[in-house]
This record gives structure tokens, C-alpha cells and sequence, in this order.
């Protein structure tokens, strides 16, 4: 079984370092596949829906003009160049994400987008579990769609929490794993009948049977709060969005 199918419960048992490291290039590998169409089928599989979550995480972030701000787990880069526009030119962004095909993509698309902002942008092949950044660096950070990805999610809240300035927020976007089981049915028929019929059309029905993998293993919204509590933070509260399809944890330090 490949990792890309094992539960965090089943993972976790594990805890043979080893085990983590090649989920982790597990994903990475993944991601790196799917860069070419990631963005066309979001927007394609959510009716372009998932660019108004993106833009709520932002806001809920509290970037500003002149900050300096963090996408963890950039992909290419949405989240990244709305958070370049908070910042403007007097601020600076940095995008980081440890697949160089989805960071390529995300150079590309500043290049062709060329908005005056952007070049505050820099792209950083690094971990979200162990962050090139020294301690209380960012005025906000952003991780959309990513905690739900790397193996350690603990691990990666605790580093979110070590490079944030005190007081300062960092807003997580991601599926929501509902408490309601009307929601939860219809998240979970969605991806079973579009999302996974539609991504076996590009032939990635494995990477996005993972994405359904990854969801049922997620933590509820009060799970995630507790993990930013527990992790220091003073403040979290999960916000569910899109109809409880979507939620977003806003934690301050
Ligand atoms: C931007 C979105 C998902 C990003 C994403 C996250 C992952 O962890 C993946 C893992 C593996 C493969 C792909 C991804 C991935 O794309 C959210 C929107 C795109 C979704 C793929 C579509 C979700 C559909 C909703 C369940 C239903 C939407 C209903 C509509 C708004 C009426
Ligand atoms: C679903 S994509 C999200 C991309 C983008 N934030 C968005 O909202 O579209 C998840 C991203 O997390 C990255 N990722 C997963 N685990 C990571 C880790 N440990 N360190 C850095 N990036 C990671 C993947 O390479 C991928 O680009």
C-alpha cells in the first residue's frame, strides 16, 4: 500500500522516520505530477469557486501594506500573488513549497501576469516542517490547501507558530471535514462523481483519489483549533465556508 493510501492513524502507528520521508516524497511526486493542470482543473472542479475561498483567506491573514508575509505550501502560486498585493511594493512575500514543478509554474505565472507588485515575490523550494526563517519573521501567513498535505501536522503548526511576529495571524484554508453528515455526503459524492471521474480523464484518478484520502483523515474544524492551541497560539477559530465544503482556521500568536 502506498502511502498516498495510508491513514494518518496507520501512518502515525508507524513512526519509523523512514516511513514519513518517503510519504513525503510520495506527495512531492504527486504534486510535481499534477502541476501542468492543477490550476485549469480547480477552477474547472469548483466553477472557479476555490479564487473567492482563496481571497477569504487572505483577508482573514490581516496582510497589509509593507508586511512581510508567508505562503507556506505556494503550489503556483494563487495564494501568493494575492498576498503580494496586500503587501504592495513597500512589502515583501515569499512563497514556499517543496515541488519544483509547481514553483516553476508559479514563476512562469508571475513573469506572464507582470503586475508592478509581483516582483515583491520570492519563490522558495523549502519544508513547511522545518522553515529557513528565523523566529518571529512574518507580519501574516497563509497555507492554502497544504496542512491537510504534509505528514506532520503538528510539526507544521509549531513552525508556523516559531516564525510569526506575537500577535500576528496565519490563516489555513482547506476542505472542511463536516461534522454534518448531510455535508459530508455530498462533499464526499461530489469527488466521487465529478472530481475523480473528471481528474481519470487526465489520467491522475490516483492523485485525486488521494485528495479523497486525505480528506477523510483530516481533523474537524475543533481539532484544528485545538492544534493551534496546543501549539501556542492564544486565539483560533475555524470559519466554515462554501456551504461547510470549505473551512478556514485563523490562529494568532
Ligand atoms: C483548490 C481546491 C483544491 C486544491 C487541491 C488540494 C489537494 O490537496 C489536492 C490533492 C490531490 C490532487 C489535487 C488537489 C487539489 O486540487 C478546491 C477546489 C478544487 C477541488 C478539486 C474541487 C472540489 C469540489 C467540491 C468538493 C465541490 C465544489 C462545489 C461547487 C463549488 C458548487
Ligand atoms: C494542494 S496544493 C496547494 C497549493 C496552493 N496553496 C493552492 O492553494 O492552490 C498543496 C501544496 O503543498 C505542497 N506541500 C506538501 N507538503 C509540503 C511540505 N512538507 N513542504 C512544502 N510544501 C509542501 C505541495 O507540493 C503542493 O504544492
Amino acid at each position: 500500500m502506498s502511502c498516498l493510501q495510508l491513514s494518518v492513524p496507520l501512518l502515525a502507528a508507524s513512526r519509523s522516520k523512514r516511513t514519513a520521508v518517503r510519504c513525503a516524497s510520495d506527495r512531492q511526486e504527486l504534486f510535481n505530477r499534477i502541476a501542468p493542470v492543477y490550476d485549469n482543473l480547480n477552477d474547472l472542479l469548483s466553477f472557479g469557486q476555490h479564487r473567492i475561498w482563496k481571497r477569504m483567506a487572505v483577508s482573514w491573514s490581516g496582510a497589509k501594506p509593507g508586511d512581510s508575509l508567508l505562503d507556506l505550501c505556494c503550489g503556483s502560486g494563487d495564494l501568493t500573488f494575492l498576498m503580494s498585493e496586500k503587501a504592495g511594493e513597500r512589502g515583501k512575500v515569499i512563497g514556499l513549497d517543496f515541488s519544483k514543478e509547481q514553483l516553476s509554474i508559479a514563476s512562469s505565472r508571475q513573469y506572464l501576469l507582470s503586475k508592478a507588485c509581483y516582483n515583491n515575490i520570492e519563490w522558495v523550494e523549502g519544508d513547511a516542517l522545518d522553515l529557513p526563517f528565523s523566529n518571529g519573521y512574518f507580519d501574516a501567513i497563509t497555507m492554502g490547501y497544504g496542512l491537510r498535505n504534509v505528514v506532520d501536522k503538528r510539526r507544521a503548526m509549531q513552525e508556523m507558530f516559531r516564525v510569526l511576529k506575537p500577535g500576528s495571524r496565519v490563516s489555513i484554508l482547506d476542505f472542511n471535514k463536516s461534522v454534518q453528515p448531510l455535508t459530508a455526503f455530498v462533499q464526499e459524492w461530489m469527488i466521487d462523481n465529478v472530481v475523480v471521474p473528471t481528474a481519470t480523464v487526465y489520467g491522475l484518478a490516483k492523485e485525486y483519489q488521494y485528495l479523497k484520502t486525505s480528506i477523510d483523515t483530516f481533523l474537524t474544524g475543533k481539532e484544528l483549533e485545538k492544534l493551534a492551541l496546543d501549539a501556542g497560539f492564544s486565539y483560533a477559530r475555524h470559519y466554515e465556508i462554501g456551504g461547510g465544503l470549505m473551512g478556514n482556521l485563523v490562529a494568532t500568536r
